[in-house]
């Protein structure tokens, strides 16, 4: 790009920058001196490419979505929590939010995740373990209680009955007195993810996309600030993947959501901006910062070139990170907190909108309250002293990150061609039900690739690990340690007891004959086209059970089984 150009840009920037608003904060450095908001080439310098990497807030967005970075408004601290029953996990919520948490993210427990009620003889030992145990939409009530709702931006991951789980999420804020119009959250909902790496899936695919859908359209037409997606790369890259594979294989399940929504004749720039991304910040510093904004800069050309998407809010990706579950160890425990320090500070430097930082005892059991405290304060020092959100893209044009940044756009771009062709061998092209990238996706579960592809790779990381090529501290050097081990947090098996005698007492204080019709009416709904959202909220204010619903869903739809790979 000439020079001349660039100062345009510069010159557009700066309009922008100047009309926005900036949070009233000291933007000097520790040494007092005033810092620019963003930085740039050269006054009449020449930049090849430059046009790749822009300014902040302005397509492709590689720099960032806004024209103020962190000046405008700083990252959502979002701490993922959840245990035992819903009024152990709501204090725990009050205490984040006491403490400077700015939003919530709750994890259910197994049960939960799988939609299974708590007295289901297959959640025998899981109950609140590794999350809340949720069975109706008066438990959902109990975790809310004494937090309006309204106010507090909530993200719940969960999948495979992700749903029933929204459904229980807006009868609780109904029973607030909460318009669910209002409401603004992200519900996981990302099944592509569960077949390709989680591995926590209910039904068959295809029906499991009408549901989506369903989802997709509900929101757009009435939940119009709600992110009914959050597209997740967290897992796959947990599963093992490289950071371009998590990348590509991400983007693709958004592509297919996508193409999803248009297949059901929503508009784009209306149903786009409720789709929310999810990545791993793992412990390679630069790789992970070049990922965050390649991430961007793909997702922006593909929505406005491949879907047609105008509006800038329809061409942007907003994400969450979390820092590598996969990184810490079980050994030397201590150091997990300088791992997560640092994957947290290339989510912060690759732009992320929403955090969340792992505690040191996460390996071995959910976090104790003092490892909690000390993961939200990681980022509280990231935040308040380090300078970091001063200057927007402060690495954007450091030739070493310019090219990570191209490189790993190059080998996503790759991937997706590969994904397009398992497509095309499956279904002739101008023939895909729902689009081509969701017709590769399809294929991609059902023969296993993606599950090898990541294999694989997985196998190629470990193998180095062993060979001593890659080292992890306390693993495989420097393996002398005086730390003792540590107090880990227990999760008592009363919970479970308790919570099943609860449901017990609930479904004798139910209407019966209200719950079957509801849930008729609800099936009725499965069996034919008809929006499933509405008769779902039924069940769900007629206090149906999350295993009832998913029950039911399971006996109509059937189970997905994975096929055999070898
Ligand atoms: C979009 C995100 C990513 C973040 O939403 P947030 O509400 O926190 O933030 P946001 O949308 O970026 O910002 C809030 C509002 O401020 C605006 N805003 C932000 N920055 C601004 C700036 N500089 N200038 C002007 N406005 C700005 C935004 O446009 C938005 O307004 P408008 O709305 O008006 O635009 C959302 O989807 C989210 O919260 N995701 C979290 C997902 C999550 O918690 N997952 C946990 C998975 S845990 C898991 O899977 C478990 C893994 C394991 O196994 O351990």
């Amino acid at each position: 790009m000439d020079a001349h150009a660039i100062e345009e840009g510069r010159r557009r920037w700066q309009a922008r920058y100047d009309a926005a608003n900036k949070r009233d904060a000291d933007f000097t450095t520790l040494s007092g001196d005033r810092v620019a908001p963003v930085y740039g080439p050269r006054s009449g310098d020449t930049v090849e490419g430059f046009e790749r990497i822009g300014w902040p807030g302005e397509y492709p967005f590689t720099r960032g979505l806004y024209p103020t970075g962190y000046r405008g408004r700083t990252w959502t601290i979002r701490q993922f929590a959840g245990f035992g029953n819903a009024q152990q996990t709501n204090e725990r919520y009050k205490m984040i939010l006491d403490s400077g948490g700015g939003g919530l993210s709750v994890a259910f427990d197994m049960p939960t995740l799988m939609g299974r009620d708590s007295d289901d003889p297959r959640s025998l030992g899981e109950v609140g373990h590794c999350g809340v145990a949720i069975d109706s939409a008066a438990d959902m009530e109990v975790l809310f209680s004494g937090i309006p709702l309204g106010d507090v931006t909530t993200s719940m991951t969960i999948s495979g009955p992700a749903v029933p789980v929204f459904c229980m999420y807006l009868v609780a804020a109904e029973r607030q007195g909460v318009d669910p119009g209002v409401l603004n959250g992200t519900l996981q909902t990302d099944i592509f993810k569960e077949y390709i790496a989680q591995k926590e899936w209910l039904f068959q695919p295809e029906p499991h996309l009408r549901l989506i859908g369903d989802l997709m359209e509900h929101c757009s037409r009435g939940i119009p600030a709600y992110k009914p997606l959050s597209v997740s790369g967290y897992h796959i890259r947990e599963a093992g993947s490289t950071a371009a594979q998590e990348l590509a294989y991400t983007l693709a399940d958004g592509f297919g959501y996508v193409e999803l929504g248009l297949s059901r004749g929503l508009d784009v720039d209306t149903f786009a901006p409720g789709l929310s991304f999810f990545f791993d910040a793992h412990v390679d510093f630069f790789e992970e910062i070049a990922k965050f904004r390649a991430a961007r800069r793909i997702w922006a050309r593909w929505m406005r070139d491949e879907y047609g998407a105008t509006s800038e809010k329809a061409q942007w990706l907003r994400f969450h990170t979390q820092t590598a579950g996969v990184s810490l160890t079980a050994q030397q425990p201590y150091n997990n907190v300088v791992r997560t320090a640092v994957e947290a500070l290339a989510a912060v430097l690759g732009g992320t909108n929403s955090l969340h930082t792992n505690a040191l005892d996460e390996t071995l059991a959910l976090p104790s309250e003092q490892a909690a405290e000390i993961a939200l304060r990681t980022q509280q020092v990231l935040m308040e002293e380090t300078g970091v959100t001063n200057v927007a893209d402060p690495l954007g044009g450091s030739w070493y990150v310019e090219a990570l940044t191209d490189r790993i756009e190059a080998d996503a771009e790759k991937i997706f061609e590969q994904i397009k062709e398992r497509g095309r061998r499956t279904v002739p092209e101008g023939n895909h039900p729902i689009g081509p990238i969701t017709s590769g996706i399809l294929r991609g579960i059902e023969d296993g690739w993606f599950t090898s592809e990541i294999a694989e790779a997985a196998f190629t990381y470990q193998r180095a690990l062993e060979k001593d090529e890659k080292k992890v501290v306390g693993v495989n050097c420097h393996t002398s340690s005086v730390t003792g081990d540590l107090e880990i947090l227990r999760v008592s098996h009363e919970v479970e007891h308790e919570q099943v005698r609860e449901l017990g007492r609930r479904r004798k204080e139910r209407d019966e004959a209200a719950v079957s019709a509801a849930l008729a009416t609800m099936m009725e709904a499965a069996r034919g086209d008809a929006n499933m959202i509405e008769p779902m909220l039924d069940a769900v204010r007629a206090e149906a059970t999350l295993g009832e619903i998913c029950d039911a869903l399971r006996e109509e739809w059937g189970v997905y089984t994975e096929p055999p790979v070898f």
